[in-house]
């Protein structure tokens, strides 16, 4: 019998902490989403014995595959059979395969099927396939090519392909044990930052390890200090990196939290393509020639951010007390700017994301990057006018992308923007906060997918 394994992460939206969050002294709120990366993973005999194979398929973007050979010297190599390039991909093999150190001729053939909800690519020339438990969309184009929602398809990739190799080379392992997820955690950061070629802050692979957190990064250096993989410092590598995961403490916060009962997250997406990277050099290129003064907004959009978590955690305990909770859910629903004010929490909240967003405008004007553009704030604008609307905000690192809203879960934005001028780019995606990152699923349930 073929033995198989599965697992799910899921995606994100940073909803403050932007920027700030590249310092490890900034907390962030990220909320993990309902759409989740997969990964079926299975073993076989290996066709050449001591000469394993890997091989990673995501067969929802025009039959994606990538084959990997593995060669064990001091430490382990790759060579795709087709050269085809993945570096996320790539590097989570290297490091978890670096890391657990098996002995290559004892190893079997790896196979790992790939799945992602399709909320994070755009929709279109794609068709959806489905058994009667789950149903994902299928795509006339390779991964590349498909556009992105910014839901984090990279980090849930490479958290959930991390847990799976892993689950090959550590058979007991238990992704619901703390020890196992942070070394998840840790593999799949060094995989991502390494993949990604630049050093973000990790929220992203945190939320789909962890779920919806309180995030505060670590320090760049653990990851950067680590040598090259090259075959002539492989050996070095590997145990630095098993010092790294196991032996060092990150100091970086990743606390659970969950919005309040009866209140959802509603992204909005209004545009494909993300430029994060360009995003954050505008930003850190004016933060250094702005200093000391950009400093000071910093701590402004801090001491806010601070706010809308405080206030947060106090409308979640104000939840327990039904009569004081019906009343503020009314009075969201009302849209009434009055009622809504005459809750503290809820007056706080909203003051704390204008001051957040008034300070990213002002950024806006002065880096020259489009963290909050006008589109956005008229469209956000327009959002706090709807009935059921707690506060909205643009997510990660702002720009066109997208925005989410905090609203009551009665509230129907759709009947209520459709056909409206003001909301004509945005498509509401169909999502909700996930409290668990990484998931262990039931293999059989990923089988018989048809076409409708
Ligand atoms: N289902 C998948 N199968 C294989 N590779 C994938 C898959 N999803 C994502 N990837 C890899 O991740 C890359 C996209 O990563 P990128 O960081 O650019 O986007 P993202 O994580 O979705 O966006 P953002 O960070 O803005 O939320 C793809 O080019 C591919 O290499
Ligand atoms: C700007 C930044 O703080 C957030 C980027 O978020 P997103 O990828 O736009 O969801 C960068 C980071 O934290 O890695």
């Amino acid at each position: 019998m073929v033995e198989r394994r599965a697992f799910s992460a899921p995606g994100k939206a940073l909803l403050v902490g932007g920027y700030l969050v590249l310092e490890p002294e900034y907390k962030s709120y990220v909320v993990a989403l309902s759409a989740r990366m997969h990964a079926v993973v299975s073993t076989s005999e290996a066709i050449q014995k001591g000469n394993p194979s890997i091989q990673v398929r995501s067969s929802q973007f025009n039959n994606d595959c990538w084959t990997y050979q593995l060669q064990q010297t001091n430490g382990y190599s790759l060579s795709e059979r087709d050269n085809k390039k993945n570096p996320f991909i790539e590097k989570v093999l290297l490091n978890v395969l670096n890391y657990f150190d098996p002995c290559i001729s004892n190893l079997k053939d790896v196979n790992i099927e790939i799945f992602s909800d399709s909320e994070y690519h755009s929709q279109s020339e794609s068709s959806l396939k489905r058994n009667s438990l789950k149903k994902f969309a299928f795509h006339t184009k390779s991964i590349t090519e498909v556009p992105k929602t910014g839901l984090g398809s990279s980090a849930g990739l490479v958290t959930v392909l991390t847990t799976a190799l892993a689950s090959v080379l550590r058979k007991e392992l238990n992704p619901y044990s703390k020890a196992d997820l942070e070394t998840i955690h840790k593999l799949a950061q060094v995989a991502h930052c390494q993949a990604q070629g630049k050093v973000g802050s990790g929220f992203d692979v945190a939320s789909a390890t962890f779920g919806s957190i309180i995030y505060r990064r670590f320090m760049p250096e653990l990851i950067s200090n680590l040598p090259d993989m090259s075959v002539s410092k492989i050996q070095i590598y590997k145990e630095k990196l098993k010092h790294l995961v196991d032996e060092t403490d990150w100091n970086f916060t990743a606390d659970r939290i969950r919005l309040p009962d009866n209140l959802r997250l509603m992204m909005g997406d209004v545009n494909n393509g993300s430029e994060t990277t360009k995003l954050v050099g505008k930003v850190k290129a004016w933060y250094r020639e702005a200093y000391p003064s950009s400093s000071e907004i910093y701590e402004n959009i801090n001491s806010k951010n601070s706010a809308f978590i405080d206030c947060l955690n106090e409308i979640n305990n104000l939840s327990k007390n039904k009569q004081i909770y019906d009343g503020m859910l009314t009075a969201i629903n009302s849209g009434n700017d009055e009622a809504i004010n005459s809750y503290t929490a809820l007056k706080q909240i909203r003051q704390s994301v204008n001051g957040i967003r008034e300070n990213f405008r002002l950024i806006t004007k002065e880096s020259g990057a489009d963290v909050e553009p006008l589109v956005q704030t008229t469209l956000l604008d327009a959002c706090m006018k709807l009935n059921g609307v707690l506060t909205g905000v643009i997510p990660g690192a702002g720009g066109f992308d997208a925005i989410a809203l905090l609203t009551t879960d009665t509230t129907d934005l759709r009947s209520q923007t459709d056909g409206k001028h003001d909301f004509k780019d945005v498509s509401w995606l169909d999502l909700q906060q996930a409290d668990i990152g990484v998931l262990e699923e039931i293999p059989s349930h990923y089988d018989n997918l048809r076409s409708d």
